[in-house]
């Protein structure tokens, strides 16, 4: 064929029709015998000049060059790939290129060129894509796993494969199998993970959400969707989230939150909680429980003289006995510094005080911390649900008053809640409250008793007692506010006044010309105060009033409770020349022992001994006993709450030296007792004198 030949312009016009560029090439020559329209257009140049130019010109690559020389010698072969050519502006131009002979004129070759630049822009933009989303893949914290409808792994990101500690090999063989069956042995229930998979793999447009846990430690949140492709499932995406910080974070503050950090048990809060469910089982199964709680006695003591860390090792061993003591269902707590509550289910009265009985026993059992052996007890208070109290904190309060009760019994028992001691606590506290505000306002008077000799019937001293009279309160006797300022520890305050008041009115009857002893009575808690000694010291000398014409009546368990400590407190009391005096003898320890070791110069015989004589043998029996006691030891002795004529003939009988009772006198105000010692002298039953005993 030759350039506008028949057969070239027929050539011509069939080429013309197709979309591509296409052009024929003269082999012998190897120029271009025509040339479509899209070929004009492709490569920039007017059809006359692509006419005749050879065709190595227009796609010159080495390729291409070298297949035209080998036309040229005669070698016509096939030639189709992807290469550029220079457009007649200089900018290259991607194509797909196919060379070939036309079939009947191996001499004329038909070169068909397609235009790939749109479809090379939109597969560098898939890629580009493609780059980014296996960059996003790999750039988030979670592990993604990406599966076809079937199940198969189509992409996981590295995470993915730390996450789970997928073997590499696994993942890069593309064992599916292999890396689900190592899924399923990595978690702690394969048999339900394995149940749950199954059942969002068949739903195929399921979401879920959930925790699993793996036998490393490590807690995963699986959250998989279902994915689409052009309206239609696909398959599904799974990611995973490490949560093992976070889970172990919330428990620590739950931990925290909820048990005491020395001992390990619960606190006061969880106690709240576990005390509110237990009574909400109880009342549904119309039930019972028992709330005990515990303080133990003197730990102050053990901190303080044997430090902290000790006091630790006793509240860890407290906590452990007190585990000892809990049955199935029961809880203990630490809910203070020594104070533990145990939650005790299921049981009445008796069930609760054999559950005290335990603890108290738990805890007496001998200690032994670095060497040092010692013994703990302690003072419990129970509560029971539902008698004594309709929710926790009620039961608390109770169980904490009883508690209190029993320290206040002496420490290492128990006692249970008494619906009217609440009420008591009440009226102790607004009494301790006007208590304060009579002091204050000057509302406190003494009265004396008056003494005598048994047998003369002379006054030989008064025992000074406390009166007050509340404008709120009226006349309250100082049987009722005494024990409780000995509990709150107001009786400093009022003791140190009565001490004031009683010897400024024997220094004032001195002045007068009468020498009345004055007795006062000194509580244990006003007698262990480190100033007392100075404070009777100071007072007796403000008013220049000899020791011997005061007396201090102590309790016998004054003496008992710190002998060594009494001994040199009376010792320098006794040096001041203050006459001391054992009240109430009878009802303490009564001990011989004691009372030869201390500086004492009078007993007196409790009045509750007396009511009973003469008619009560028992009662005359001890009488006699401590009258005769007494003698031996060198000691004068009293007795008290003489009120009738039967008693002073028995105790005269007996050899008591002095009396004090209503057979005589009550307590009277100053100016009574001296009217009645100096003015109305009796001249029956005992001849008054002034004299000093
Ligand atoms: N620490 C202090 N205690 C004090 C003081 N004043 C009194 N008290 C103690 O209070 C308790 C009750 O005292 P009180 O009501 O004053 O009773 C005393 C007498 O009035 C009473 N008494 C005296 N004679 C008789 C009698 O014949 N019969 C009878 N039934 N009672 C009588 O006895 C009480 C004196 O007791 P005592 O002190 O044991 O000698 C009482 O415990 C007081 O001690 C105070 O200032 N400080």
């Amino acid at each position: 064929m030759t350039e506008g030949s028949p057969a070239c312009a027929a050539w011509a016009q069939l080429i013309d029709a197709l979309g591509d560029a296409a052009w024929l090439v003269d082999g012998a020559s190897g120029n271009v015998l025509a040339a479509n329209r899209a070929a004009v257009e492709l490569l920039g140049l007017a059809r006359e000049r692509l006419v005749g130019i050879p065709a190595a010109q227009l796609i010159a690559t080495p390729e291409d060059l070298a297949f035209w020389d080998g036309v040229r010698a005669g070698d016509a072969g096939l030639l189709q790939s992807d290469t550029v050519l220079v457009h007649a502006s200089g900018r290259l131009v991607k194509v797909s290129r196919r060379i070939q002979a036309l079939t009947g004129d191996e001499r004329c070759l038909l070169v068909t060129v397609q235009d790939r630049t749109e479809a090379q822009r939109q597969q560098d933009e898939r890629e580009t894509l493609l780059a980014e989303l296996r960059a996003t893949l790999e750039s988030t914290g979670d592990g993604i796993l990406v599966t076809d409808l079937a199940g198969r792994i189509t992409a996981f990101n590295r995470r993915f494969a730390q996450l789970w500690g997928v073997p590499e090999e696994l993942l890069t063989q593309r064992n599916d199998d292999a890396v689900y069956d190592w899924m399923r042995r990595s978690v702690c229930d394969g048999e339900t993970y394995q149940r749950r998979l199954a059942a969002i793999q068949e739903a195929t447009l399921m979401q879920a959400h959930e925790r699993i846990e793996l036998l490393s430690g490590r807690v995963l949140e699986r959250v998989t969707q279902p994915q689409a492709s052009q309206g239609r499932p696909s398959g599904r995406v799974w990611a995973f989230r490490d949560r093992t910080e976070l889970e172990t974070a919330s428990q620590r503050i739950n931990t925290l939150s909820t048990t005491d950090v020395l001992t390990g048990l619960f606190n006061r809060r969880q106690l709240g909680e576990t005390l509110a469910e237990s009574m909400r089982q109880a009342r549904r199964a119309n039930g019972t429980l028992a709330l005990l709680i515990l303080d133990l006695d003197r730990f102050k003591q053990i901190n303080d003289s044997l430090g902290h860390e000790i006091g630790d090792h006793v509240l860890l061993d407290t906590a452990e006995r007190l585990k000892t003591c809990l049955r199935q269902g029961d809880s203990v707590a630490r809910i203070g510094g020594d104070q533990f509550a145990l939650v005790v289910q299921r049981v009445d009265h008796r069930g609760a005080e054999a559950a005290a009985q335990r603890v108290l026993e738990a805890i007496s059992r001998p200690c032994a911390v670095d060497g040092l052996q010692f013994t703990m007890t302690c003072s419990v208070g129970v509560a029971l649900f539902p008698t004594d109290g309709e929710d926790g904190d009620e039961l608390v309060r109770h169980a904490e008053t009883a508690m209190q009760r029993a320290k206040q019994g002496g420490r290492a028992g128990f006692r249970f809640h008494q619906p009217h001691h609440d009420a008591d606590l009440r009226q102790r506290m607004r009494l301790d409250h006007a208590m304060r505000q009579a002091l204050a306002s000057n509302r406190f008077r003494l009265k004396y008793q008056p003494q005598l000799d048994m047998r003369t019937g002379a006054v030989i001293g008064a025992e000074a007692l406390i009166r007050w009279r509340d404008p709120e309160l009226g006349e309250v006797s100082p049987g009722e506010f005494i024990p409780v300022a000995e509990d709150t520890g107001f009786i400093v305050a009022i003791g140190d006044w009565v001490l004031q008041q009683a010897v400024r009115q024997a220094a004032r009857w001195r002045a007068e010309g009468l020498l009345m002893p004055v007795s006062i009575n000194v509580s244990a808690l006003q007698f262990q105060q480190a100033d007392f000694i100075d404070r009777v010291g100071n007072v007796l000398r403000e008013n220049r009033l000899p020791g011997s014409l005061l007396e201090l009546e102590l309790t016998e368990s004054i003496l008992v409770h710190d002998a060594d400590e009494a001994l040199a407190r009376l010792s320098q009391l006794s040096q001041l020349g203050v006459r001391l005096a054992i009240d109430d003898f009878g009802t303490g320890y009564s001990s011989l022992a004691y009372l030869k070791r201390f500086p004492i110069e009078r007993l007196k015989i409790d009045r509750s001994f007396i009511q009973g004589v003469p008619q009560d043998d028992s009662d005359a029996g001890i009488v006699r006993a401590i009258v005769q006691m007494s003698a031996a030891l060198g000691m004068k002795v009293i007795a008290e709450g003489v009120e009738t004529e039967p008693q002073r003939n028995f105790l005269v009988e007996a050899g008591c030296d002095q009396f004090q009772g209503f057979l005589y006198a009550p307590a009277l105000d100053a100016l009574s007792f001296d009217e009645r010692v100096r003015g109305r002298p009796r001249t029956t039953k005992g001849h008054l004198s002034l004299v000093a005993r």
